[in-house]
C-alpha cells in the first residue's frame, strides 16, 4: 500500500460548502485530522496556498478526475491514496447536504473515513470501523475509532 514517506502532512481546503459556515467546516477538518494524529506520529499543518499533499475540494458530478460524483446520497466522497499530484486528495459531493450534526451526512465522520483513505487506508469489513464503506449516522460526539482502524493505521505509520 502506498504511505506517506514523511510525518509532517500538509492540507488545503479548497473551497467551502455552503451547507455551514466555514469555521464550522475547519474544525470538522481539524479535529478529523487530530482523530488519526492521536493514534499515529503523523501530525497536519493546514494551509493557505500551494499544493498541500492533501487538497480538500467540494464538487458536484464531473469534477475533473476519472470519478463523478452522482448527485444526493450513493458516493458521498472519495479520496485517494498517498502520491503525487491528485494523491492523498480528498473530494466531498456538493450534491450532500453536509451537516455538523445529524441527518445528513456528517461532515467530520465523512472526512475521518476519507482521510484514512489518503493516508493509505482500504475498506474494512469490521462493521464497527469507520473504514466500513457504508455511512451509518452515528452520533459523532461519542465516535471512536475502533480497534481494526488504529490496527489498519498504526500498520502503515507505527504508534
Ligand atoms: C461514520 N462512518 C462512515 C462515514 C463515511 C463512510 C463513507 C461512506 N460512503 C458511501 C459509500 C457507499 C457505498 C460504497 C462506498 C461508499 C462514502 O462515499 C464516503 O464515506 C463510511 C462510514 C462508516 S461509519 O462508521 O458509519
Ligand atoms: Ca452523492
Ligand atoms: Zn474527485
Ligand atoms: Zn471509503
Amino acid at each position: 500500500r502506498p504511505v506517506w514517506k514523511k510525518r509532517l502532512i500538509t492540507y488545503r481546503i479548497n473551497n467551502y460548502t455552503p451547507d455551514l459556515r466555514p469555521e464550522d467546516v475547519d474544525d470538522a477538518f481539524q479535529k478529523a485530522f487530530q482523530v488519526w494524529s492521536d493514534v499515529t506520529p503523523l501530525k497536519f499543518r493546514k494551509i493557505h496556498e500551494n499544493e498541500a499533499d492533501i487538497m480538500i475540494q467540494f464538487a458536484f458530478r464531473e469534477h475533473r478526475d476519472a470519478y463523478p460524483f452522482d448527485g444526493p446520497w450513493g458516493i458521498l466522497a472519495h479520496a485517494f491514496a498517498p502520491g503525487a499530484g491528485l494523491g492523498g486528495d480528498a473530494h466531498f459531493d456538493e450534491a450532500e447536504t453536509w451537516t455538523k450534526a445529524r441527518k445528513g451526512p456528517n461532515l467530520f465522520l465523512v472526512a475521518v473515513h476519507e482521510i484514512g483513505h489518503s493516508l493509505g487506508l482500504g475498506h474494512s469489513s469490521d462493521t464497527s470501523a469507520i473504514m466500513f464503506p457504508s455511512y451509518r449516522d452515528i452520533d459523532y460526539k461519542i465516535f471512536r475509532l475502533s480497534a481494526d482502524d488504529i490496527h489498519g493505521i498504526q500498520s502503515l505509520y507505527g504508534r
